[in-house]
């Protein structure tokens, strides 16, 4: 299990980070999502011991990660900005990999090199930018890490690999419990796998929910109703609301059955409730504002 509490973090006089908490359960996948320059990959660094905080607690199975190298043979890092040995190729990298990751699987490795079609003679720094996240990706996966760390992973794949990237990511998750932290602004494939998400704006954690909890919560609802007494929406937590002839389209935080108890005690003629997408959570809980939201959701 990864902990941060109470994460203080300066450069020069600005605050990068301010009083940050973040839990990620052992065994799942959490969604690291924020705005640019909200803190993500200076997090990711504090969480792979390259930052030391000003301020807080890093801690992976209750213990320190800054300096802690048993807790660094078993996690797996893959950054935003890759960094390799100039003159290697993929066969030498893995040869150097092997010798610092005790978990070291070489036939994982070969398999992997195979699938992913990639020359393992060929200088990694002749790779194009895609085939280095890829060889970075096979090297990473063959350490066998038991915590994975990745800074928008998926930058610059096609969509085949990285449909068999995330195959891989959740395949270890099932069979032997992996837990991963991943940084993308990619929210619609971030959707489709993470188990948990912390939404970050300006350093601040504003969000860290379950993904299923966080979309239980609030819901996007278009309503018309003949001859409404009063405010029809009256007990709801309305967050958006605008109308389209007769048609109201509301954003609400509230639970789906109080949501359609309220609603249904009206008499509505149309009534709809719509799943938000967490690319629409995102952009409503970062207060986009409502012309953006209004341009975005409906
Ligand atoms: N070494 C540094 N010195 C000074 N400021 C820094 C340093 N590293 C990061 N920052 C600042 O901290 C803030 C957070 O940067 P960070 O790279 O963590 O954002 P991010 O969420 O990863 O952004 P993006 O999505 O654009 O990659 C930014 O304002 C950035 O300018």
């Amino acid at each position: 299990m990864i902990k941060i509490k109470n994460l203080d973090k300066s450069f020069d006089g600005f605050k990068a980070l301010t009083d940050l908490n973040l839990n990620v359960k052992k065994g799942s996948i959490y969604g690291l999502v924020g705005t640019n320059g909200a803190g993500k990959t200076t997090l990711i660094k504090h969480l792979t011991g390259i930052l030391k905080p000003d301020a807080g607690d890093i801690l992976i199975e209750d213990s320190p990660v800054f300096d802690n190298i048993t807790i660094k043979e078993r996690m797996g890092f893959i950054p935003d900005d890759l960094y390799f040995f100039a003159s290697y190729n993929l066969k030498e990298s893995a040869k150097f990999y092997s010798s610092i990751y005790p978990n070291w699987n070489q036939k994982r490795y070969e398999y992997m090199v195979k699938q992913f079609d990639l020359n393992e003679k060929r200088k990694l720094s002749k790779f194009s930018k895609g085939m280095q996240k890829q060889a970075a990706f096979i090297l990473t996966m063959s350490s066998m890490p038991d915590y994975l760390i990745l800074d928008e992973p998926i930058d610059g794949l096609d969509p085949i690999i990285r449909k068999l990237v995330w195959k891989y990511i959740v395949e270890d998750v099932a069979e032997r419990e992996m837990t991963v932290l991943v940084s993308s602004h990619n929210l619609r494939e971030l959707e489709g796998i993470c188990d948990s998400i912390g939404i970050l704006s300006k350093g601040k954690m504003m969000i860290e929910r379950d993904l299923d909890e966080l979309k239980s919560d609030i819901h996007k609802i278009q309503v018309a109703f003949k001859n409404a007494a009063g405010n029809p929406y009256e007990g709801l937590n309305v967050l958006h609301k605008e109308s389209r002839g007769t048609v109201d389209l509301l954003i609400i935080r509230n639970r789906k059955d109080v949501v359609e108890q309220i609603i249904n005690e009206q008499h509505p003629v149309i009534f709809d409730v719509l799943p938000l997408s967490l690319e629409e959570i995102f952009i409503y809980e970062l207060g986009g504002g409502d012309h953006e939201i209004e341009s975005i959701l409906f």
